[in-house]
């Protein structure tokens, strides 16, 4: 049976086409595209999604597997089996902004894509905050005033150093995942263990 995957978009995709050409598999088809967001190879559909969509589609059952950001995963809770990491994709999660405003003495403002983490970290710190939603750039928020700091994904830490700003605190760190719906993973088992047996053992080896 031939096995659906869906791959997030932009960073990742890349990231992951590369992974796949490591282990051997042509990727010629995927390489040369265009913009086509369905793209047939011989014993796999590819998708080609937004993060959040792509969990979605793998909820749903209309793809056997997804690749994703671990920032999805904690932020959308989607219902799919979380297989494994991937050695790609990592960055972690910060909290972010300027020291002088660390230690305000009222209640802070965060920035952030991502509420419900924001939510959970500072639960946890049992520290009260209003949750700012922003879709990107979040840096901007500290900077004109919008936040007094930020929960974001931090890489190189470029952004935050060319904007002036400075990790506050690690939230947590972040990989690519492979997931895959609950129901395939049972009925496609013979077409999907040999393909997640592969990354399995790259993975493992690495
Ligand atoms: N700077 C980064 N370095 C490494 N991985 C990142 C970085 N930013 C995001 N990611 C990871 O890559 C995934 C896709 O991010 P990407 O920025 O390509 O899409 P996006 O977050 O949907 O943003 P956009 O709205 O710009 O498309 C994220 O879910 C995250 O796991
Ligand atoms: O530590 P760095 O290597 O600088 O990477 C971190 C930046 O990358 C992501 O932004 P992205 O480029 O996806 O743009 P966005 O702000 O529109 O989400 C993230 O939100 C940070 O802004």
């Amino acid at each position: 049976m031939k096995i659906n995957i869906a791959l997030t978009k932009g960073r990742l995709e890349k990231q992951f086409l590369q992974y796949l050409k490591s282990l051997g598999f042509n990727i010629e088809p995927l390489e040369n595209k265009g913009r086509k967001l369905f793209v047939e190879a011989e014993e796999m559909t590819f998708i080609f999604a937004k993060g959040v969509d792509v969990a979605t589609y793998v909820e749903y059952g209309i793809c056997d597997l997804g690749i994703i950001g671990e920032d999805i995963l904690v932020e959308y809770q989607p219902d799919v089996f979380d297989l494994l990491p991937l050695p790609f994709g990592k960055c972690r999660f910060a909290l972010a902004g300027k020291k002088s405003l660390e230690n305000v003495q009222r209640k802070r403002r965060i920035a952030t894509k991502y509420p419900n983490i924001t939510h959970r970290y500072f639960r946890q710190k049992q520290e009260s905050v209003d949750i700012v939603k922003l879709e990107g750039s979040v840096e901007l928020a500290p900077i004109l005033g919008l936040a007094d700091a930020i929960v974001d994904i931090v890489e190189t830490g470029t952004t935050l150093k060319e904007n002036g700003l400075e990790i506050l605190d690690e939230v947590q760190p972040i990989t690519a995942r492979l997931i895959a719906n609950r129901s395939a993973l049972k009925i496609k088992k013979s077409s999907l263990d040999p393909f997640i047996k592969k990354l399995q053992q790259e993975v493992i080896f690495k």
